[in-house]
């Protein structure tokens, strides 16, 4: 009797000591007088994600249109408090001018167990990070994405001539497909290596890079900025990538670089130039984006202060990089333009006139220039981003107490917060019938009527994606190499609302994207 007591007693108190938790974690909205959201108990408002019946991203837009009207509002993953900011406006502040509270992502590594997680996607904005962007920004130029070129020609080729193959009426999925192309691209580019998954799906160099965003339940919890101690990281395999295919992605790397070194070994390709930026000392290159809101001198950020070196883990952390946020991201992002052109006869029209036009005045030839002429293709492409922005969320964490521009709430150090692109891209007032796929929202004319901040793919301000031109440019000598010989329609058995991903806040489908190929229409 004494210990059905004592076990009553213990369980009311943990159950008072949990509540008491939960509740005083809970009010920290409600004390900054900050919207928000109603959470539960402990779950706070991630209790249909935890529950896999919902992903992260839908999780996201729903909790953006919950919050409307506000321009920023609270919600909590468990009982961490989340910041969204909805306002374009303020989003401006958040990216530029207060670039120095909100410079870091807030996506908490630890080192000791990800060792090549140490990069510039997760590190703080500090001389570290100043100084890696300025080197790395000097491999995506212009003129060094042109010698990347004739690789990506050639991965396009490969792409057309697997796709010609299937027989006319069959399914096949384009996901698939695109992941195959740019795994392609990145062997190619980034590893120096000729892949060739799309005449070979079973290499493993292609298995081990489908791992990087296979669901694991730990990459879900990590997302919802669960952190435990190291050693208990390393027992579960807590890591946001599993630590055998971080192994593999880093043994080959090494082994490539050093093949390279002894053997002198030259391939215009972005491991050239980040070996040839190890060798040499430390460059200043101007910080100038043709984009104001991008410019490093733009947001109040200063030069670089340390000479720090660049090394060959560092080498390899960022080619491991390049592969982890170009993969995904560039194969989601081609997988739903041939949906979308797929979807809209008209429009796929318009792109096959406008690729065999521009490549009959360059003699046949797919050339950088050429692309360069292909201008409603670039809008596709803007669309699609617009409608499935491959990263859903965008996050970062306050580095200062922060006051909301225009109101007297001061935001303590540390908070955690979330710009919901997916919410904002999909919101009907920047973007009317939204659900709509229309390329000419991207005309010029049709950009200036609505807030530069409501188009939000690649981020914005000093830590926008680095890496957006060249996605662009694998992108758009997919679709010209596709386009050009070749005609798409969704399959019967595509199932429709297209779902997503629930382990990262991306949009990568989660089942296939099936399509069939037919007649190209007569023009
Ligand atoms: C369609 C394809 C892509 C999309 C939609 C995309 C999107 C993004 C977004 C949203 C961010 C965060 C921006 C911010 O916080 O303001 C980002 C950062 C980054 N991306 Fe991409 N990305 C793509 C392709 C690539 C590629 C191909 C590479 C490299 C080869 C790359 C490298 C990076 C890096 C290094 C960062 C971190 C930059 C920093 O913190 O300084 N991305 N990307």
């Amino acid at each position: 009797m004494d210990f059905l007591l004592f076990a009553i007693l213990l369980t009311t108190s943990l159950v008072l000591c949990l509540y008491w938790i939960s509740k005083k974690a809970h009010s920290f909205f409600e004390n900054l007088g900050v919207p928000h959201l109603r959470p539960k108990f402990i779950l706070g408002d991630v209790t249909s994600v935890i529950l896999l019946r919902k992903s992260l991203t839908n999780l996201s837009l729903e909790i953006y249109k919950q919050l409307e009207p506000h321009k920023f509002g609270g919600a909590y993953a468990f009982l961490k408090p989340v910041l969204f900011i909805r306002d374009p406006e303020l989003l401006r502040n958040i990216f530029t001018q207060d670039f120095a509270h909100f410079n870091d992502r807030g996506l908490d590594i630890d080192m000791e167990v990800e060792p090549l997680s140490h990069n510039l996607l997760t590190m703080k904005a500090n001389d570290e990070w100043k100084f890696l962007r300025t080197k790395l920004a000097t491999i995506f130029t212009p003129a060094k994405l042109k010698m990347t070129f004739p690789l990506i020609i050639k991965c396009g080729e490969k792409l057309t001539q697997v796709l010609d193959r299937i027989p006319p009426d069959e399914s096949f999925d384009i996901k698939d497909f695109s992941m195959r192309y740019t795994i392609d691209v990145i062997g190619n580019c980034v590893f120096g290596l000729d892949i060739n998954s799309l005449e070979n799906p079973k290499s493993e160099f292609r298995l081990m890079g489908s791992n990087v965003m296979k669901f694991r339940f730990a990459t879900l919890v990590r997302s919802l900025q669960m952190k435990l101690p190291s050693f208990l990281m390393r027992l579960l395999n807590m890591t946001f990538v599993d630590l055998r295919t971080q192994n593999y992605f880093r043994d080959l790397l090494q082994k490539t670089v050093e093949y390279r070194q002894q053997n002198n070994i030259i391939r215009d390709d972005f491991l050239d130039l980040l070996i040839a930026l190890k060798n040499t000392t430390p460059v200043k290159e101007s910080h100038n984006t043709d984009d104001p809101e991008k410019s490093l001198d733009g947001a109040n950020i200063n030069e670089p202060k340390t000479d720090t070196k660049f090394t060959d883990q560092s080498l390899i952390a960022q080619s491991f990089l390049f592969f982890v946020a170009g993969f995904e991201t560039s194969s989601t992002a081609l997988c739903y333009a041939f949906l979308e052109l797929s979807l809209n006869p008209d429009i796929q029209d318009k792109v096959r006139q406008e690729v065999i036009s521009v490549l009959s005045t360059n003699g046949g030839q797919i050339t950088y220039d050429a692309l360069k002429q292909m201008t409603y293709l670039d809008l596709v492409i803007l669309e699609t981003l617009r409608k499935y922005p491959p990263v859903g969320s965008i996050t970062r964490k306050s580095t200062q107490d922060y006051k909301i521009p225009n109101t007297d709430i001061i935001t303590p150090k540390d908070t955690f917060t979330v710009i919901p692109v997916y919410g904002i891209h999909s919101d009907e007032k920047y973007y009317p019938n939204a659900q709509q796929f229309q390329p000419e929202r991207f005309t010029e004319e049709e950009k200036s009527k609505r807030p530069y901040f409501a188009y939000l793919p690649f981020g914005a301000g000093p830590r926008h994606c680095i890496g957006s031109s060249f996605a662009k440019m694998t992108i758009k000598i997919a679709l010209v190499h596709a386009f050009r010989d070749l005609s798409f329609q969704v399959s019967p058995q595509m199932k429709f609302p297209v779902e997503f991903n629930k382990n990262f806040g991306f949009l990568t489908p989660s089942r296939g994207v099936l399509l069939a190929k037919n007649e190209p229409r007569k023009f």
